[in-house]
């Protein structure tokens, strides 16, 4: 398929290209500034940008105090503005610059929006610091002080006022607002207002001089005020060529959403540059409309504003250009993945000590069945018995072999239980489930190899039958397994099954985190004879293990079924943490995917499971992630034990983040994806 369909340009997909710029800065000299400005506008152009915001006063130079009160300086402003409106236009671009401009008898210092040719309108400067180094009531006048809300420029009247909303016809969601720099310092900055009118694209012209920890300051009110914002957050200061005469400047210029950092561009650097990114400002626009707070706010503090309609460049070709996790749930940074682990763990074992401590429970029941979801259960389990000072003894353990077990699994399971100290018990489940084979007449009783579902669920019934026969005889209760990606997929057996239990620790937990998880709490906790058993769990495929192995020997794989985890996983956080369309999330997977030598992977990740997937394969299993999501499982988990929410991509469980009919259909999700993925 030619990349030219539109499916493979991040246009269609609600993402605007945005470009922090950081000129090499001439003191007092406009027509320098505007020649850098020129070949930056240009450099964005030819990389698809379609808004490029640069610093403050970057016209005139930021620290050129008393010569901002020249008049010969501020006339050659004027005349280098319509210089850089064409050459915005040529490029396709809009360009936001910083320039000193006179209104009436005042100075301001301004945020100039040019578009198609022509100054779009211009954002006078709210909050003048004029403290420790700043003097800058000396030369401007605040926004507030103005008397009129238009500006003359190249003898054409445009709007002149503090929170002016850009909003382009032509793309949906490409909607921006300016502040300049000492604004995002002031207890209610005037993007707040912007936002809550409609910008999801805010920028800031800087120019702020650098000291030690200053740098840490700006990153953290850049992602404080796009998360509070639920917005894009476009920062950038003045850097080399500023004057040093008292000051420095370090050309810091970052682009945030949503909190998270985008990029970044390089401080200190001698040579002037672009830090560029593509924001996503239709995920913003779903994230306002299921956070009923940002719209609260919006009636109680929003104003009017005044709103300038633009057409936007053609938009960015190619590849994405923004970080993207090709596990969702599973950082690459191991700092943050250190970090997730710590509390997935902490939480599911404060999860098990209080339900322990409400009943009073001394003791519960689990079976262990060697796979990755009983073993993380364990794991939990045994931390919480140790932090109550119970007995792990009291963990009691069931192996329970039916046709299908094979020799591997139950030999972790008996070597984990005695590892982790644990009571531990086998019963084979094949008599009693040959009992209920020949009396509910299946043809596997009379020898017949028929492993049909029956099949399949009266293993996984009897084994939950016995687990919780065996919690009323021992005063116990059953600990659950089930995952979220097995709640998302309906990978349970319903009711008498193992979908049922008084509490489930992991039902929160994707399955790609859980195997992080164990991961992390052998490396952190155990050693020896545990550790090795733990690395073995990890080492073996996923299988329910109900289905003897094939003529080929081969066992049943359970993500030869229902496709590989790292994609469903990365469908489940993007459908349901943003509620992203299926041809999207295609997009993104295919995006982080599609070429296993390029971007980050987990440290820990083996060789074997670092693969790409093309996009036939991608949409071959959204396709069925789609069908099994919303139409065949809902009612396995409109249903659900109790147990602890874990990851941010939310919980599915009906008492918390997703609620949803167990008798829709997928029908206008399927649509969606046939309609805009190309074969
Ligand atoms: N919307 C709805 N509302 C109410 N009931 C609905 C329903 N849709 C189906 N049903 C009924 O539900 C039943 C089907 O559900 P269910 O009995 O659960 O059976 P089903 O989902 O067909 O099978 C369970 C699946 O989970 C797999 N599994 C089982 C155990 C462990 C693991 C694992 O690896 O962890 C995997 C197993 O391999 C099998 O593919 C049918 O009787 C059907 O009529
Ligand atoms: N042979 C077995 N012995 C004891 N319990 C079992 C056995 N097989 C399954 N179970 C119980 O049923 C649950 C679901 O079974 P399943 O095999 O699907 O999960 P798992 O092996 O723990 O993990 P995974 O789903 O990752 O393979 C298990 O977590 C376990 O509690
Ligand atoms: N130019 C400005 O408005 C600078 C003030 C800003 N508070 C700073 O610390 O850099």
């Amino acid at each position: 398929m030619a990349k030219t369909h539109p499916f493979h340009s991040p246009r269609t997909h609600g993402f605007v290209r945005v470009a922090a710029a950081t000129p090499v800065v001439h003191t007092a000299d406009p027509a320098a500034n505007a020649e850098e400005h020129v070949a930056l506008i240009k450099q964005a152009g030819a990389q698809g940008v379609d808004l490029i915001v640069f610093p403050e006063l970057s016209l005139s130079g930021y620290a050129i105090d008393d010569l901002l009160m020249q008049d010969a300086l501020l006339a050659e402003v004027e005349r280098q503005i319509a210089v850089l409106a064409e050459a915005a236009e040529m490029a396709g671009v809009i360009a936001v610059v910083g320039a000193p401009l006179r209104n009436g008898d005042a100075l301001y210092n301004c945020a100039v929006v040019l578009g198609s040719g022509a100054v779009l309108g211009v954002v006078p400067k709210t909050y003048l610091p004029n403290y420790r180094e700043y003097y800058e009531k000396r030369w401007f006048a605040p926004a507030a002080s103005r008397s009129e809300d238009t500006i003359v420029l190249d003898g054409e009247s445009v709007d002149f006022a503090p929170g002016l909303i850009f909003e382009a016809v032509d793309r949906p969601g490409f909607v921006f607002a300016a502040e300049i720099c000492e604004d995002f310092w002031a207890p209610q900055p005037p993007s707040t207002r912007a936002a809550l009118a409609g910008a999801r694209i805010l920028l800031n012209l800087s120019a702020s001089n650098i000291v030690i920890g200053k740098a840490d300051e700006r990153a953290v009110l850049c992602a404080s005020q796009s998360m509070r914002t639920l917005s894009a957050y476009v920062f950038t200061a003045s850097g080399w060529g500023e004057s040093t005469t008292d000051l420095a400047w370090d050309g810091q210029a970052t682009i945030h959403e949503l909190g998270a950092k985008l990029a970044e561009g390089e401080r200190f650097a001698l040579e002037s540059h672009l830090t560029v990114a593509d924001i996503d400002v239709e995920r913003i626009g779903l994230d306002r409309l299921r956070n009923g707070t940002f719209a609260d706010c919006a009636r109680l503090e929003g104003e009017p504003a005044t709103v300038v309609p633009f057409e936007a460049g053609p938009g960015p070709a190619g590849d994405l250009l923004r970080p993207l996790d090709r596990f969702p749930f599973v950082p690459d940074d191991p700092a943050r993945l250190d970090q997730d682990c710590y509390e997935a763990f902490n939480i599911q074992v404060q999860g098990l000590m209080r339900r322990m401590k409400a009943t009073n429970g001394e003791k519960l029941v689990i079976g262990v069945s060697g796979g990755l979801d009983s073993t993380q259960a364990l794991l939990v389990a045994c931390r919480a018995f140790d932090r109550l000072g119970l007995p792990r003894t009291g963990i009691l353990g069931y192996t329970l072999p039916g046709f299908a077990t094979s020799e591997g699994t139950k030999s972790n399971a008996w070597a984990l239980m005695k590892a982790l100290g644990v009571t531990g018990a086998e019963i084979d489940i094949r008599p009693t489930a040959t009992t209920m084979l020949e009396a509910i007449g299946h043809p596997f009783a009379r020898g017949e190899p028929v492993h049909d579902i029956t099949f399949e669920n009266v293993q996984a019934g009897l084994r939950t039958d016995y687990l919780f026969r065996l919690a009323n005889q021992n005063g116990a209760f059953v600990l659950g397994t089930g995952d979220l990606s097995e709640l998302a997929l309906g990978w349970a057996t319903y009711g008498v099954g193992d979908h049922m239990s008084h509490y489930n620790v992991n039902g929160g937990v994707a399955k790609t985190l859980i195997r992080h998880l164990i991961r992390w709490v052998a490396t952190k906790e155990y050693e020896g004879e545990a550790a090795a058993v733990l690395q073995a769990v990890l080492d073996t495929e996923i299988s329910p293990e109900l289905v003897p192995a094939g003529a080929d020997g081969r066992l049943q794989s359970t993500e030869a079924t229902v496709g590989p985890y790292a994609l469903n996983d990365f469908f489940l956080f993007y459908i349901t943490r943003f509620g992203l369309k299926p041809s999207k999330v295609a997009y993104l997977a295919h995006q982080a995917w599609k070429d296993a030598a390029t971007g980050h992977w987990p440290t820990a990740t083996p060789d074997a499971e670092r693969v790409e997937y093309d996009l036939a394969t991608i949409k071959h299993w959204l396709r069925k992630f789609l069908f099994r999501f919303f139409q065949t499982s809902q009612f396995k988990r409109s249903a659900l034990p109790n147990g602890p929410k874990v990851v941010t991509g939310g919980s599915l469980s009906p008492r918390g983040d997703w609620r949803a009919p167990s008798d829709a259909t997928a029908r206008v999700w399927l649509d969606e994806l046939e309609a805009n993925v190309p074969e």
